[in-house]
């Protein structure tokens, strides 16, 4: 979407950024000591060295795909996001509308943000469920019959389908619920001195939600370290619960919440459903899966040596 381009599984220059990825989620995690005792910046440290050196590079990674964006735009022909942040900036300028201008030099670090917040978030996600999936196969097969009754085998499931798959949607709320694979916000600070629910936190203070403990209150979910779909689903079964839906927290709050809420949602329902509809996912038998979940600013889950996936039925060219 950004570079309107596919990268081969093999792409050695893909390849090493999604690999350090793992290492930028460790060091950016909420939590920097710096964060809260700002005397520690000063002191020699190996995380933000970490962090300059995977910036650096994957700026660099960037910068060269602008570069080339800039030499082959064609102004009737956007290709993708990265074009028409560069329409953006070009015809800004034109009707030299200095307020909202995007500046040329800004596109790399747009592209930085959407690709940096919507890259490692929606693996995870995927990730999480494929987990949860070998973990429950009853639920597994439950959304496996949903999908084979609503959308059937001949054709892949569509964005449009979304709303008459219930139970899917359900098994990814509580995915987003249980997991809490996102436990923090981005830490944000306080513009003046505040009260809030009676605690005063002064101008200035670092703050940020702890989406993980509200996903988790006792006095907010029944059992909630049960993980349970229909936990969302209306009394019959046959309509998601909004508003129990909207209890669950990990895409932020406020001003400065997600502002990729509503693809990334299309994206896991879209990669869940195509991959359930050919696909069993299991771990080989007597091994089970370790859920503990690794700090960082995603919250990850150990590699499953065992996971095993079997196609459901021959396959047959679809569209
Ligand atoms: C399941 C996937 C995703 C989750 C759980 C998620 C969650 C979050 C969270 C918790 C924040 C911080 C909100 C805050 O600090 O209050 C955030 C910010 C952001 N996200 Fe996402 N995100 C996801 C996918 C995406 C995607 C696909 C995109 C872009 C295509 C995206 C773009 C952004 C951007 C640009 C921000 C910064 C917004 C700002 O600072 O104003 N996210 N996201």
């Amino acid at each position: 979407m950004c570079f309107g381009k596919r990268y081969e599984h093999n792409d050695q220059e893909l390849l090493s950024l999604v690999n350090s990825a793992a290492q930028f989620d460790d060091v950016a995690a909420p939590g920097n000591p710096a964060d809260f005792i700002p005397l520690l910046q000063y002191l020699p440290s190996r995380r933000m060295k970490v962090f300059i050196d995977y910036n650096k590079s994957f700026l660099s990674f960037l910068q060269k795909i602008v570069k080339e964006h800039y030499k082959t735009y064609e102004q009737n022909n956007i290709r993708d996001i990265t074009d028409s942040l560069i329409e953006q900036c070009l015809e800004k300028k034109v009707e030299a509308n200095t307020g909202t201008q995007i500046p040329k030099e800004k596109i790399v670090n747009l592209v930085n943000d959407i690709f940096g917040a919507g890259f490692d978030t929606v693996t995870t996600a995927l990730s999480w469920s494929l987990l949860y999936l070998v973990t429950y196969p009853d639920i597994q097969k439950r959304i496996q019959k949903e999908l084979d009754q609503t959308i059937g085998r001949e054709r892949r499931p569509r964005l449009s389908d979304r709303g008459t798959l219930p139970y899917t949607e359900a098994f990814i709320l509580e995915v987003f619920r249980h997991s809490s694979f996102l436990p923090f916000t981005i830490p944000h600070s306080t513009t003046k001195d505040t009260v809030l629910n009676g605690y005063y936190i002064p101008k200035d203070r670092c703050v940020f939600i702890n989406q993980w403990q509200v996903n988790h209150d006792e006095k907010l979910w029944k059992e909630p370290e049960t993980f349970n779909p229909e936990r969302f689903l209306s009394a019959e079964g046959t309509k998601v619960n909004k508003e129990e839906g909207e209890k669950v927290l990990i895409f932020g709050l406020g001003k400065r919440r997600c502002i990729g809420e509503p693809i990334a949602r299309w994206q896991v329902f879209l990669f869940l459903t195509t991959l359930l509809q050919q696909l069993e996912f299991s771990v080989c038998d007597g091994k089970k899966v370790d859920m503990t979940p690794l700090y960082g600013l995603t919250l990850r889950h150990k590699r499953c040596e065992h996971f095993q996936v079997k196609q459901r039925f021959p396959m047959k060219s679809t569209n």
